[in-house]
């Protein structure tokens, strides 16, 4: 798993092996420590170079070893060997050097990279610290606040960055391999000039300086970094990542570690690590974080209940997009395609529609270009108020507004135009994919691409197939997704898909605790300490109460038979809570207006208040319906909240909606601000206990016979008494469901 050869007469190059990215796996530990050993004892050999197979240096430690039991040759003396070593040792980067890797480079005296590389410590994201000497060694390299920002934010940076903070001592523009051995070289005393041959100190032509003592270069006899302002800075970041982190553990502790670095020599340093690493790897947020790294990886490979997935299905080439509808979705979505490198044709209904979209989409390619330092490639673009202008696109996207008809009008127009092969997407957020497809001439070509805003920033696209989708048409999606920077997840067809289907009834519970006590203010609070970004009430503000209120309205939920002074609570044979629509009859539809949930300093603005006025309209209504508030606590929120969502989540994956548990907490992840630390919603109740669930959605269903949802889902109940298997084994169950109960 590490290759030695010797090179150039005088230097041993290890190179790891370990396909895809070199992540230093026991096997390659082993490897490591005897390379070294044996280019030590080796008298030929005078300097090592490291690199990685398939110029890849390395991904770093193998996160699938987190999960067992660790065995091979630990990480942090095979570290300290090699920046022991009485050899000068040189780390060529190409690809990447993460994690684990970066600090095997740390280790080395010099550190070369290609101009392609990226370098990071991430183990953060997978709540975790750098915990192979990373914490000690960066800050001695490149200065406590550089490392901080590193360290508790998992940055990857460029190989330019690394220079320019000092974590490279080069940038190769081409092999770093080739440039690394001929730094080794001229390290040990060789000039590689070309113009003088002798091994000299100081070459007389090129003046570089061979013959370099080791001890400088040697990171970990560096004294700590500390400054006057250590301190300020230190408690800045930690009070910065408590802020943004919302009960993640892994940043404090990284702030704690790089604060060692200032205060203590580095074997003290090391032990402080050591100890904050033993609370973290044991943590149950440590594997949550890297459930969702193999969970999101696995979303790729989509499968379909036909057995069509990801790796016997080819995707068709896109170069050409059609996008239909510039409003907030529209623009978003043109934006991607473009910044993906696809041509896009934008259309509009009206003259006026398509100006203000063209700005819109010009303005966020220029701001995003400026920021990367490009130029913006609006030569991709066209826009166009004509249909025919589609006529040689591989596949459009509709993204006009959520009404059926509109849509099928749509779907049916661009037949006449379209080329016979085109794929057409629809960008719907719940409505019927097989009701849209069945308008046109091309079933098996039409697909949902659902984005979720704004779509230029949000990771996640949920990609619906119909019962007629052809395999093709979903690889064609998934494919284009990838492309366009999305984390994409294949689903069935259903009313609101996963997400959103699972997203109603987080809202209803909600809603439901306003109603006997609870104020938007509590609710969101508990949901923000639980870790998510924002409570589902500033969520409804932000999203605009009004599109929930105009789906109710189309589903027959809200009609001319609703007394509009007392509401019924009670419709289409279940509990009903009128006050989102109660607010919309006021025209608070959130933000835009001004007011929703809260209060607004003025329409459009973000800062929430709170409403005093809110206050009394809903003590008016528990008073105008009977109810007694009652204290509603913080873990009943929770409760109530998370335990709906994983149970619609059970619903889903008996349905063969979503095809695992990990597709459904990926979506929550990366589209509804699910916190990483907390793994997704199906991941949380396997966490939590299904039993415990079990036990919970009972006790809530008792109280609340009237709302059917909360009642335990079959697969729930059979996970429970099949002993509440792991998360990963659920997938198992579950394809026996139907012929076991
Ligand atoms: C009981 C108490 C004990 C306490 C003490 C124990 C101490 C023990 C630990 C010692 C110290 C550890 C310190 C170091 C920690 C680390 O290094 S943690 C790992 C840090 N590295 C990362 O986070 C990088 C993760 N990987 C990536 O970001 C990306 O994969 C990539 C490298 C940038 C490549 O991206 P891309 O080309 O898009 O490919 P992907 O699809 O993402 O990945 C391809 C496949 O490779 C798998 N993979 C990637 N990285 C790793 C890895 N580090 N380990 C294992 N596997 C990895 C990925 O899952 C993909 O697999 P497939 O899906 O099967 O193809």
């Amino acid at each position: 798993m590490a290759r030695y050869a010797r090179v150039k007469g005088s230097i041993a190059l290890i190179t790891l092996t370990n396909p895809p990215v070199n992540a230093l796996s026991a096997a390659v530990r082993r490897g490591i420590v005897e390379s070294v050993s044996r280019a030590l004892k080796d008298e030929q050999v005078k300097a090592v170079v490291f690199c990685g197979e398939n110029e890849k240096f390395c991904g770093g430690a193998d996160i699938k070893e987190f999960s067992g039991s660790m065995s091979g040759p630990p990480l942090v003396p095979m570290i300290h060997s090699i920046e022991a070593g009485e050899k000068p040792m040189v780390a060529a980067i190409e690809g990447v050097a993460l994690g684990g890797g970066l600090e095997l480079a740390l280790g080395c005296h010099y550190r070369v990279a290609n101009t392609k590389a990226r370098l990071g410590l991430p183990e953060v994201t997978l709540g975790l610290l750098p915990a192979a000497g990373g914490t000690q060694r960066l800050p001695r390299l490149i200065g406590i606040p550089a490392a901080l920002e590193l360290i508790t934010t998992g940055r990857h940076v460029s190989a330019q960055e690394a220079l320019q903070l000092g974590i490279v001592d080069q940038v190769a523009q081409g092999s770093a391999v080739q440039a690394a051995m001929e730094l080794a070289l001229s390290v040990i005393g060789v000039c590689v000039c070309m113009l003088c041959v002798y091994v000299v100190c100081v070459c007389i032509y090129c003046v570089c300086v061979t013959g370099q003592p080791l001890n400088p270069r040697r990171l970990s006899l560096r004294a700590p970094v500390w400054a006057p302002d250590v301190d300020g800075v230190c408690d800045a970041a930690l009070a910065q990542v408590k802020q943004r982190s919302r009960g993640a553990m892994a940043p404090v502790a990284c702030v704690q570690a790089v604060r060692a670095a200032a205060m203590l020599p580095y074997s003290k340093g090391m032990e402080r690590e050591r100890q904050l690493m033993d609370t973290l790897f044991r943590s149950g947020q440590a594997r949550a974080m890297q459930y969702a790294f193999f969970a999101q990886r696995n979303a790729g490979k989509w499968s379909l209940p036909n057995g069509s997935q990801w790796n016997n299905t080819r995707a068709r080439d896109v170069q050409r997009a059609g996008v239909i509808g510039l409003g907030t979705m529209g623009r978003g979505i043109a934006v991607s395609l473009v910044k993906a490198g696809i041509s896009v044709v934008a259309i509009e209904m009206d003259a006026k529609q398509l100006e203000s979209g063209k700005k819109a989409v010009t303005a966020m390619l220029q701001r995003d270009a400026q920021r990367r330092g490009v130029s913006p490639p609006l030569h991709l673009l066209t826009f166009t108020l004509s249909f025919h202008q589609l006529r040689d696109v591989d596949l459009v996207i509709e993204a006009v507004f959520e009404d059926m008809n509109l849509k099928k009008r749509v779907f049916s127009d661009l037949c006449k135009v379209l080329r016979a092969n085109a794929l057409i997407c629809t960008n719907t957020s719940g409505l019927n994919v097989d009701e849209l497809a069945a308008v046109t001439d091309r079933q098996p070509l039409v697909v949902g691409m659902h984005f979720f805003a704004p779509a230029h920033v949000m990771k996640l696209l949920e990609v619906v197939y119909g019962s007629r989708s052809s395999p093709e048409a979903v690889a064609t999606a998934m494919a284009l997704g990838k492309r366009m920077e999305k984390v994409c997840v294949a689903v069935g067809n259903c009313s609101g898909f996963v997400g959103n289907r699972m997203l109603k009834l987080y809202l209803d519970q909600s809603v439901y605790m306003l109603e006997e006590g609870a104020t938007p203010e509590q609710v969101d609070q508990a949901l923000e300490e639980f870790g998510f970004a924002m409570g589902i009430f500033k969520v409804s503000d932000l999203s605009g109460l009004d599109v929930g209120w105009r789906v109710r309205k189309a589903s027959g939920l809200i009609g001319p038979d609703v007394d509009p002074v007392k509401p019924s609570r009670w419709r289409l044979g279940r509990r009903y809570c009128p006050l989102p629509d109660m607010l919309c009859q006021q025209g608070r539809f959130g933000q835009k207006t001004g007011r929703g949930w809260y209060l607004y300093d003025s329409p459009g603005s973000k800062e929430a208040k709170s409403d005093p006025e809110i206050q009394t309209f809903l003590e008016d209504y528990r008073r105008k319906y009977g109810i007694i508030p009652r204290r509603i606590t913080s873990q009943e929120v929770i409760e109530r909240c998370a335990f709906a969502l994983a149970n619609e989540g059970f619903r889903i994956l008996e349905d063969r909606i979503a095809a695992s548990p990990e597709d459904i907490d990926v979506i929550y992840l990366f589209g509804y601000g699910w916190p990483r630390h907390r793994g997704g919603p199906m991941f949380y109740a396997g966490q939590v206990g299904l039993s415990v669930v079990l036990e919970k959605l009972e006790h809530y269903h008792r109280v609340h016979p009237d709302v059917p949802s909360l009642e335990p889902s079959r697969l729930l109940r059979r996970l429970v008494a099949e002993g509440s298997p792991p998360i990963q084994q659920w997938k198992s169950h579950i394809k026996n469901l139907r012929s076991h109960l």
